[in-house]
């Protein structure tokens, strides 16, 4: 060995102490200084454990400045290197005498790392290659996103949620009948969007009510961390500066705010469209209104968050309560191009049929007659349908015929009605749901209601909104006066409350003060403490409240909500309901029932309806029961008969007395829902069904990921995972594991671990049970931090391992390289759906060949032996050359891998970007507001994706050298 002063070595056996400079050289001795360290050691010149460091062209070297630079040339004088090269910041040309070099180091390259002697186990190299290819294996499955929600495998919601989370940019509007999980849902699109790196920030916006439901449910399901947004939230951070106040949406990327807040405060509005979200999802979406083309102003906002937010998920489970306009113009802010004509909205509405019994004719498993595919063609333009229709004719095998069917449908429900924009199941398609039960209970009106209402009507007072609430006209009159004293509605609430003292009973009436007031005569007369639920009230003191209505124990037997309680919130653990006032629409009567008509009730729901004899009331729970059957099960035509039968019922409501005509009315308006039903059954709603629910391929994705939860390689790998890295690991019970951090981690912290520990589980369902066990799957952030953690480190770069042999010479080496092809493009282009970052094995012999096929790498694995530091550093010496001869030869190798590689990636984006292309040209035919810009960009990104791939390029990851000997295994 030859020194230098000046030069720079590293030690061979504590590479910690980063890059030495040699300060000392006589005959015998040199001495290092390890300024990193502040250690200086002097070794005997002949066996000093040093390694020189130099750097080769191309390599990037950093200056203790801390910039860096590219090696253009590297030259000597008197044994010191100086190196001549372009600066990575600002292309500076550059000479950098080996002095000025960074005093830490480190080695991009797994060869410079090997002959550096920074070698690391040969156990370590192992889960470094299974962690690459579980990370490409996650980039590439079609479960991600999808299979780490703490919640049951449910096929519809899994369906919808696989459906529009491919999406590029989804717009839908998911419509799926109250309780059955549209939020669950909304957090799977998310997710996967959030995995695939389409989608970074997000906004929710919720009635104000639901805010912290929607917090709880995104962090306990999905591991998501959202923050509550509200006024002072944003005071706060914009401080007192009077300047340019910097944009609070912008501090967060996942944020949930309240519609209320928004529209009280339309600055906080015009900062939101200034904030840059890539995906809005809007929850209660019935809220936006757009009647005779004019909106309101939930509306208005949500229209200018849309022009600007590419991803948009609207969730409303009575789409149609405010009317057809205001579904349509919620239709138009998902998609304006293909919803831009009111009318011909109109006229396509009532085109399903067709539509519907083709979609029915390609279901069965039939082949198609002359008239069938006539409709189909008149259907579709011949570019959609003549190539299919042909391989459904053809003899091609039965596979693709399958998917020429399917392809088929596809096409027809984007191009027909509402498509790909809506989403609806109902309970009959889901089906397991519990029974309802109407109990009505018919009450003598007191006279005291009466006489109000006489007095009203005298001083000529509109009695309209009083009809329902006659108690709130009986105190406008008597403000002093207690109606609970003589209402026989509260005798029959506490004896019924009375008569199921252990069980949860959730009461709604419309106003907040009748609540309270209940509550009050329940606390004063009969000594029951409930919790109340109402506008007035604090989120915080309404989430309370709720969550002491929860409680199994000791909780509250009865929440009494005012009308803010129908919407949204969870409440199917109790299956009593008592509707204290009947809510005016059939729609907001179905979502007070969803509250507990949810999937969760284990028991049969008790509707409970008290109501005054010859009432407006008693007008309208006959009309709901016996009309629309609406209390005892769904009734999607609802919104319509109310619409169509109001007048009438208006007029019954003033006259209870005279029902001359009601039963006239009862029997058509039962008549008309059968009628419609049967209606939707045939037509619309049957193709919405169909394309909701996901059918047989919905129950095979259920399926799937309920197999690879039988799988024991995620918790195989995981516990690898945890014991390399050195946390500990302590059985905890059934099927769960305490894991904490230890004193002697590989890296000083583990992503997502607290300091206490976390207990998990790998199984779904005793996660379901135990609320405290953290549900580990592979898209947990514990694994994909863990195989980031270790994939984008240097865990495991380099290793030297024995391989007892005696078919082998000993001393035969064999050369294991892990490779990875990466392509390189702009982050919106989301490439890494065609081409994750891919691990490519060679395992080289001395020749040059390559043995990876033959020998798999868990074969191999198992026959390795660890080899000691000093033995492997010194065999790395002695084949150095070797090694880099290898090296080159596996270049050439992986040049025909990776071209291989992306002719697979790029017919696999072909298809896709072409079958988008297509689309958009398709209803460009049909929809003259699509420019013709819009499919030249897409053609566009289409062209730089193809061409992108094409220029992937390969890097080596690891290596690993394979010295045989023949001792015993
Ligand atoms: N897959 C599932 N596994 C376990 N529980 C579920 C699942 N899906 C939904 N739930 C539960 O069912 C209830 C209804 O779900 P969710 O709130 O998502 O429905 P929704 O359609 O949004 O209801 P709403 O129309 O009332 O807003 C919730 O309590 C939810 O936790």
């Amino acid at each position: 060995m030859s020194f230098q002063i000046g030069q720079r070595w590293i030690s061979e056996s504590e590479s910690e102490l980063g890059l030495g400079l040699i300060v000392g050289v006589d005959v015998r001795r040199v001495t290092i200084l390890f300024p990193a360290a502040q250690e200086q050691r002097v070794y005997a010149k002949a066996a000093a454990p040093l390694i020189r460091v130099s750097f080769q062209v191309q390599d990037i070297i950093t200056h203790h400045e801390g910039w860096q630079a590219k090696v253009l040339e590297v030259m000597e004088n008197n044994g010191l290197l100086i190196y001549q090269g372009e600066r990575c910041d600002n292309g500076q040309r550059i000479v950098l005498a080996e002095t000025e070099l960074a005093q830490r180091i480190a080695f991009g390259k797994p060869q410079d790392r090997l002959f550096a002697a920074q070698i690391d186990r040969s156990d370590r190299f192992a889960l470094r290659y299974r962690s690459l290819c579980y990370q490409q294996a996650q980039f590439r499955s079609a479960l991600r996103g999808l299979r780490g929600v703490r919640a049951g495998l449910i096929p519809h919601q899994l369906h919808i949620a696989r459906e529009v989370g491919r999406r590029i940019a989804p717009r839908v509007l998911l419509a799926d009948e109250v309780g059955l999980g549209k939020t669950l849902e909304a957090g799977m699109i998310l997710q996967q969007q959030l995995f695939s790196g389409r989608v970074e920030r997000v906004l929710i916006i919720v009635p104000e009510n639901l805010q912290h439901q929607w917090l709880v449910e995104m962090l306990r399901r999905f591991n998501l961390h959202f923050s509550l947004f509200d006024e002072a939230r944003c005071t706060d951070f914009e401080g007192t500066e009077e300047e340019e106040k910097p944009n609070p949406f912008s501090s967060e990327s996942m944020i949930i705010c309240a519609l209320d807040w928004l529209l009280a405060r339309p600055e906080r509005a015009e900062q939101l469209y200034r904030a840059e979200f890539d995906l809005l999802i809007m929850d209660e979406a019935h809220h936006l209104s757009w009647t005779q083309g004019k909106p309101n102003r939930a509306y208005a906002l949500v229209e200018g968050l849309a022009h600007n937010i590419p991803a948009l998920l609207l969730l409303s489970a009575t789409p149609e309560q405010l009317g057809r306009e205001s579904h349509f113009a919620r239709l138009r802010l998902l998609d304006p191009h293909r919803f831009h004509d009111y009318q011909a909205f109109l006229e396509e509405q009532q085109q399903y049929r067709p539509v519907a019994e083709a979609v029915q004719a390609l279901l069965k498993d039939s082949v198609l007659d002359e008239r069938q595919k006539k409709v189909l063609a008149q259907l579709l333009a011949p570019q959609d349908s003549e190539l299919l229709l042909s391989r459904i004719d053809s003899n091609v095998d039965e596979n693709k015929q399958m998917q020429a069917k399917q392809q088929l449908i596809q096409r027809l429900i984007d191009r027909h009605g509402t498509g790909r924009l809506l989403f609806r199941n109902t309970r009959r398609g889901v089906k397991g749901f519990p029974r309802r039960i109407y109990r009505p209970i018919s009450l003598e009106m007191p006279q005291q209601y009466r006489n109000a209402a006489r007095v009203m009507a005298l001083l000529g007072e509109k009695v309209e909104e009083a009809l329902f609430y006659p108690e709130r006209l009986f105190q406008q009159i008597n403000p002093d006066a207690e109606w609970w004293c003589f209402d026989p509605r509260l005798d029959w609430l506490s004896a019924f409350l009375k008569s199921v003292r252990q069980e949860k009973v959730l009461l709604i009436c419309r106003h907040a003060d009748s609540a309270v007031q209940l509550a009050r005569a329940l606390r004063e007369k009969e000594g029951i403490h409930g919790a109340l639920f109402h506008e007035n009230m604090s989120l915080t003191e309404r989430d309370r409240a709720a969550a002491y209505f929860a409680e199994e124990e000791s909780g509250a037997q009865i929440l009494l909500c005012s009308h803010i309680g129908s919407e949204g919130r969870n409440f199917q653990f109790a299956s009593h309901l008592i509707l204290f006032d009947l809510p005016t629409h059939p729609d907001l009567l179905e979502q007070a029932i969803g509250r507990l008509d949810r999937i969760g009730q284990c028991k049969d729901i008790q509707i409970h309806v008290p109501y005054f004899a010859h009432s407006a009331q008693s007008i309208l729970a006959q009309w709901y029961h016996l009309g629309l059957n609406a209390f005892e099960a769904t009734c999607p035509a609802g919104a319509l008969l109310f619409e169509k039968c109001g007048q009438k019922l208006q007029s019954f409501y003033r006259h209870p007395d005279k029902l001359e005509g009601f039963d006239a009315l009862l029997e058509e308006t039962r008549n008309e829902r059968l009628s419609l039903h049967n209606e939707l059954e045939r037509g619309r709603d049957r193709l919405l069904e169909i394309h909701s629910n996901g059918g047989a391929a919905a129950q095979q994705l259920a399926a799937d990921i309920a197999q690879e939860e039988q799988s024991p390689a995620l918790s195989e790998f995981a516990l690898n995972l945890f014991d390399l890295i050195g946390l500990e690991q302590e059985d905890s019970g059934e099927k769960s594991i305490l894991i904490s951090p230890s004193a002697t981690m590989l890296v000083p912290d583990f992503p997502g671990l607290k300091e206490e520990g976390l207990n998990i589980t790998f199984d779904r369902q005793l996660a379901l049970a135990r609320e405290e066990l953290e549900f580990i799957s592979w898209d947990h952030p514990l694994i994909r931090q863990g195989l980031d953690l270790i994939c984008g480190g240097d865990i495991g770069k380099t290793a030297v391992a024995l391989l007892p042999n005696k078919a082998l010479p000993p001393g035969t080496i064999l050369l294991e390289l892990i490779y990875c092809v990466e392509v390189q493009a702009p982050k919106q282009l989301q490439l890494s759906r065609f081409l994750p970052p891919t691990p490519i094995r060679l395992l080289l012999d001395a020749k040059g060949n390559d043995l990876a096929e033959k020998v798999a790498f868990e074969g191999l694995e198992k026959q390795l032996k660890p080899m000691k530091k000093n033995s492997a550093i010194q065999i790395v010496k002695m084949t150095k050359e070797r090694i880099l001869g290898l090296i080159a030869e596996a270049e050439k190798n992986m040049a025909r891998q990776c071209r291989q590689i992306c002719a697979q990636a790029g017919a696999e984006a072909q298809l896709q970007l072409g079958a988008e292309l297509e689309r958009l040209q398709a209803l460009s035919a049909v929809n003259k507001n699509i420019r013709p810009q819009e499919i030249q960009s897409l053609a566009r990104l289409k062209e730089q994706s193809l061409a992108l791939i094409e220029q992937a390029v390969w890097r080596l990851d690891s290596l690993r050298l394979i010295l045989t000997n023949n001792e015993p295994r």
